[in-house]
């Protein structure tokens, strides 16, 4: 039986056919699987340069582009163009298998053909290694990578950076990003470890392209039936519900014995694992799947996300979307009713009576500050433990005396605490974590934790007791990069024992190569622990897609800054970008409040994303944390002066303490970095006077 492949290319292109042709595509390819394919009419293409492409009829104006392999019964679904385009271009092209991964690629060959001669005669004279692109790699590399010989000869041809951009339209991709990569100053064993996860080891036979397709699914999905084409077809937009890159898949639907995370930098879909991880435990039947992250923002993205995937009411039953503070109170609820909560005003005023009455020099704020991150984070219980306790990342140092005020003092907070009947959101969330503990039935078989470095240590001892130990227990998306509140906890010291069970993701596809390699420079040489004992890395973190570079733009005041900003807004709303794909991020509330006022005096559309109505067809403007998780088509990153980024108020000054000040000023970069990396296509920073410190010198 015959079964029919559609490309990724494809889907992009289908979402903007008119409605009409888009019902005919479906109608035609809905009887796929069942008809013969003699009886779908998939016609020849005289003077083809690969037998192997056919056409077949949609209406009268519109043909269908498809492969149709030598053996094997895969249809691969390319095109829809009106007919004689369809015929031009599926003449030009050949497919064929990618040596170094198996997979299928397709390129322009007419194109290829044509462009050698005239690049053999900018060459020609230019015989010495330096003078060509490619000069230092040998024959044998570039075999090993997958290049084949038609891009061997055009490639070795090329003298000129700029001859391998414009050769990016014709070459198959793969190919072409190996290239590019090699150009850019990679060495031959770099590229190779780049091509890694696509790398199986197997022989590949070149022919069979029924075995590429079926290892491509990065590329191609396969549909069974006209359920799934259905599927398929209803929401083109969303690429990530069917084209996983083989790690994504793997981490998605691997089976482990105990907790296990995947990592990456921003943008290569540990959000979209996360998902399809949710779906397939669901699937298993093995019991309720909890999906969570730290803000409530982030958890109504996820629930959206997992209402895409779920096919079937039985998978949305089986999983619950809700961020961690809500699981708390929820625990805590059923068993003492709803918590008397302290505001954060009214906890002030308690740790400024516990200072008044134990007479102690410390300030209200550091006490809150230690029994937050030392006390409660450590769950320390006694003086001595307390004595014993870590505090990296506290400022002032405490001796032994010290402590023992600092103890007297969360001793008597704690009482008044006690007699009060009162809570805070930490401290439900201990309690919680505690009930939970002591219960034998979990009330989840499966956890699944995204944006996880942003947790604090109770919270981890709160869905570690979610679940119960076994296979397939926790599973972890994060990216310690991308840390922007204070919490560093170490998963050993709150139960979570991943043991190796680690996957990185290194494909990125959100941002522009462009933006993304600027960023990356927002946090060079910067060692960022992975919260298991090591250090993470962004090494290899890579985008497929090409673009602008961002645009740097000082100016002497605020207000020049802001007419900018407004400007450039104008500009993308004029080029059809809709408001909704704008966003504008700021260190302060203060100054993306003045953002907001600037846009809304100029007559665009804008709302504060503090503000809720997410709707709204505006321009979203909000702090740069605020922008987490989100992401835009176009961004502009204001204030990045020296003033602003880093924030004064939120790093430590070295004098005081040194681990804590590096600290500090490490997360206020990976929140520029954070920020920035939520742009698709453009980026704007801008700043008023001296530019921030952060930013990659040289540029601007
Ligand atoms: N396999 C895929 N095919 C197409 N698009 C994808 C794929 N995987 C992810 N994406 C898209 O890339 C973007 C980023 O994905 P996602 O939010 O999951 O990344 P992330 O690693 O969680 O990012 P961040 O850490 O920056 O929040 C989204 O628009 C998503 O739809």
């Amino acid at each position: 039986m015959p079964r029919l492949a559609i490309d990724r290319d494809f889907l992009r292109e289908y979402a903007r056919l008119e409605k009409h042709v888009q019902d005919r595509v479906e109608e035609v390819f809905a009887k796929f699987d069942h008809a013969t394919h003699a009886g779908l009419h998939l016609e020849k293409i005289l003077h083809a340069r690969d037998q192997r492409f056919r056409t077949i009829r949609i209406d009268k104006f519109w043909r269908g582009v498809v492969i149709a392999p030598d053996s094997g019964d895969i249809y691969t679904l390319l095109k829809v163009m009106p007919h004689d385009d369809a015929y031009t271009w599926a003449r030009r092209r050949t497919a064929s298998v990618n040596t170094a991964t198996g997979r299928i690629e397709i390129r322009d060959s007419e194109a290829i053909d044509t462009t050698m001669p005239h690049l053999e005669r900018m060459a020609s004279g230019r015989t010495a290694a330096d003078e060509r692109l490619f000069g230092e790699v040998s024959d044998a590399d570039m075999h090993r990578l997958g290049v084949d010989p038609q891009t061997l000869a055009l490639a070795r041809a090329l003298t000129d950076p700029v001859q391998l951009e414009a050769a990016q339209a014709f070459l198959p991709p793969a190919q072409w990003e190996v290239l590019y990569g090699l150009a850019s100053g990679m060495t031959p064993e770099a590229v190779w470890e780049e091509l890694g996860a696509a790398i199986t080891g197997e022989e590949y036979d070149p022919e069979d392209l029924d075995a590429a397709v079926r290892r491509s699914p990065d590329r191609v999905v396969l549909v069974d039936g006209p359920r799934e084409l259905m599927a398929v077809f209803a929401r083109p937009f969303d690429l990530w519900r069917v084209y996983l890159h083989p790690l994504q898949r793997e981490a998605a639907e691997a089976r482990h014995s105990g907790p296990a995370r995947v990592t990456g930098g921003p943008g290569t879909g540990k959000t979209v694992v996360a998902l399809h991880r949710a779906r397939a435990l669901a699937e298993r039947g093995e019991g309720p799947v909890l999906v969570t992250t730290f803000t409530s923002t982030l958890a109504e993205s996820l629930a959206a996300g997992v209402k895409v995937l779920a096919e079937t009411p039985e998978v949305l039953d089986a999983v619950t979307v809700e961020h961690v503070d809500r699981l708390a109170h929820r625990v805590f609820r059923e068993v003492h009713g709803p918590p008397r909560l302290l505001s954060g005003h009214q906890e002030r005023e308690m740790w400024t009576a516990v200072v008044e009455r134990t007479d102690t020099d410390f300030s209200p704020a550091f006490l809150s500050e230690e029994w937050r991150q030392v006390i409660l984070a450590q769950q320390v219980e006694s003086a001595d433990d307390y004595l014993r306790a870590k505090r990296t990342g506290r400022g002032r140092r405490l001796g032994a005396a010290q402590k023992a005020r600092v103890w007297q003092a969360v001793c008597e907070f704690r009482r008044e605490m006690r007699e009060q009947g009162a809570w805070t959101h930490e401290t439900v969330c201990e309690e919680a974590a505690r009930i939970l503990a002591g219960r034998d039935d979990k009330p989840y078989r499966h956890v699944i934790v995204d944006e996880a470095q942003d947790l604090s240590a109770e919270k981890w001892r709160l869905l570690r007791a979610a679940v119960p130990a076994g296979p397939d227990d926790l599973f972890i998306a994060g990216d310690t990069h991308q840390r922007i509140y204070q919490h560093r906890i170490s998963f050993r010291d709150v139960g979570v024992h991943i043991a190796g069970r680690s996957r990185r993701l290194r494909v990125n596809y959100r941002t522009t190569a462009e933006i993304l390699g600027w960023s990356l420079e927002l946090l060079h040489g910067e060692r960022i622990d992975d919260m298991d004992g090591g250090l993470e890395s962004v090494a290899g973190c890579r985008s497929e897609v090409r673009g602008f570079p961002p645009q740097l733009t000082g100016f002497a005041n605020r207000r020049a800054e802001l007419r900018h900003l407004a400007d450039s807004v104008r500009e993308w709303l004029d080029s059809d970008v809709e408001a909704a794909e704008i966003g504008v991020a700021a260190r302060s509330n203060r100054l993306a409040q003045e953002a907001a006022d600037a846009l809304a005096g100029a007559g665009l559309p804008a709302r504060m994303l503090s503000g809720g109505q997410a709707e709204e067809d505006a321009v979203s403007v909000g702090t740069m944390h605020r922008m987490k998780g989100l992401e835009f088509r176009c961004l502009a990153v204001v204030g990045a002066d020296a003033d602003q980024v880093p924030a004064a108020k939120a790093v430590t000054p070295e004098s005081e303490d040194a681990t804590t000040h590096a600290h500090d000023t490490q997360r206020e970069r990976c929140l520029l970095f954070v920020a920035c990396t939520r742009a698709r296509e453009l980026l704007n920073v801008t700043w008023q006077g001296e530019p921030s410190p952060f930013l990659p010198s040289g540029e601007g």
